[in-house]
């Protein structure tokens, strides 16, 4: 069916007994790119990733992936692939054997070995293929997933932080991997907890919290929910610094910065940049030498911090009429004797 949406969700809820892990989610995630999905703790990532790779069935409203509206049975829907909380993993075959079974378990032809050497390849593990995964670290588990997954050649691949435990050099080559599938078509959704991953790798993000979406769109517009950020102003004479952050308009002193120590020649000033500019003119007016100047979280984060903070509740979401039995489903996408998902 063709569709210009990879997933399309109408007040999808999901309840696990009585906590409402999913509020009335309303989401398009377009065709091709890559989306992140982020949000404090228990926000719902990982219940709306479950819902996309079909482990679980929502209690309520629609969903629709690639088009097709998903059935209230479990199963992983028609050109969907991923996993959550690490691939399931035979520990006793190696990582070539791995591709070949756990493909083959989701009814793909792989064990030509020409497809299992590609992927291999394409996740950087060319010289492991050989190897049993049972010795392998936490980003080589992570990688090996990625190329079972990639093996079904699926247009709606679902990766719960798939950057954990990749050095920097193997999650850029996992970025860029992740950046060609989406411009060859596919759509890529990942949650992760990290903002600098998300800049680096998505075009558009989801952030939930408490069940429910509060910002959906580019990753820039955001950014640009930051609104006033605290920046750190290193300078030659903090007293006097000091007094000129307190004198300009629309900046305000922070006394007690969260997550900074304190240093000698440090003030840390909210406020708009343009007001910043209008600091540091003064301070140089007034012949204080300006050493170093940033905001002291990244833009992204702010809006995060914002964002989820304006949305945390007083008390715990209750849902408003008796939860519906969840459907849960406790194997993995590709069943396999270790890891999998929840
Ligand atoms: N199987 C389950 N049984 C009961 N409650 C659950 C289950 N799975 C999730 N929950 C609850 O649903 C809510 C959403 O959880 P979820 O794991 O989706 O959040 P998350 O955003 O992925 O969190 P994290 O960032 O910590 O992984 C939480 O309150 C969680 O405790």
């Amino acid at each position: 069916m063709e569709s210009s949406a990879a997933v399309r969700s109408r007040s999808t809820t999901k309840y696990f007994g009585d906590v409402v892990a999913l509020d009335g989610v309303d989401l398009d995630i377009p065709l091709g790119q890559v989306h992140g999905l982020v949000g404090p703790n228990g926000a719902g990532k990982t219940t709306l990733l479950g819902l996309l790779l079909g482990l679980s069935v929502a209690d309520r409203g629609t969903l629709e992936i690639l088009g097709a509206p998903v059935d209230r049975v479990l199963g992983t829907p028609a050109g969907v692939a991923g996993f959550l909380d690490g691939p399931g993993l035979y520990p006793s075959l190696t990582a070539r054997q791995n591709l070949a079974a756990l493909a083959s378990l989701r009814g793909h032809r792989s064990d030509r070995s020409r497809e299992v050497d590609e992927a291999l390849e394409q996740v950087g593990l060319s010289d492991v293929g050989d190897e049993r995964p049972r010795g392998f670290s936490l980003g080589m588990r992570q990688r090996l997933g990625l190329a079972a997954a990639l093996l079904t050649r699926p247009r709606l691949l679902v990766l719960d932080e798939p950057s954990n435990g990749l050095d920097p050099a193997a999650k850029r080559h996992i970025h860029r991997l992740l950046g060609e599938l989406a411009a060859a078509g596919a759509t890529v959704v990942v949650s992760s907890h990290h903002m600098d991953d998300v800049a680096a790798l998505c075009s558009e993000v989801t952030l939930l919290s408490n069940g429910r979406v509060v910002f959906s769109g580019p990753v820039e517009k955001l950014a640009a929910e930051s609104g006033r950020l605290d920046y750190r102003v290193a300078t030659s004479d903090p007293v006097v610094a000091r007094r000129v952050v307190t004198e300009t308009p629309g900046l305000e002193l922070v006394t007690d910065p969260d997550g900074l120590r304190p240093e000698d020649d440090v003030v840390v000033a909210r406020g708009p940049v343009s007001a910043v500019d209008e600091l540091v003119v003064r301070l140089v007016g007034a012949g204080v030498a300006v050493r170093g100047l940033g905001p002291t979280v990244t833009p992204l984060e702010a809006a995060f911090l914002a964002l989820t903070d304006a949305a945390t509740p007083t008390a715990p979401a209750t849902p408003a009429t008796p939860a519906t039995p969840a459907h849960d489903q406790t194997s993995p996408t590709v069943p396999a004797p270790a890891g999998g998902a929840r």
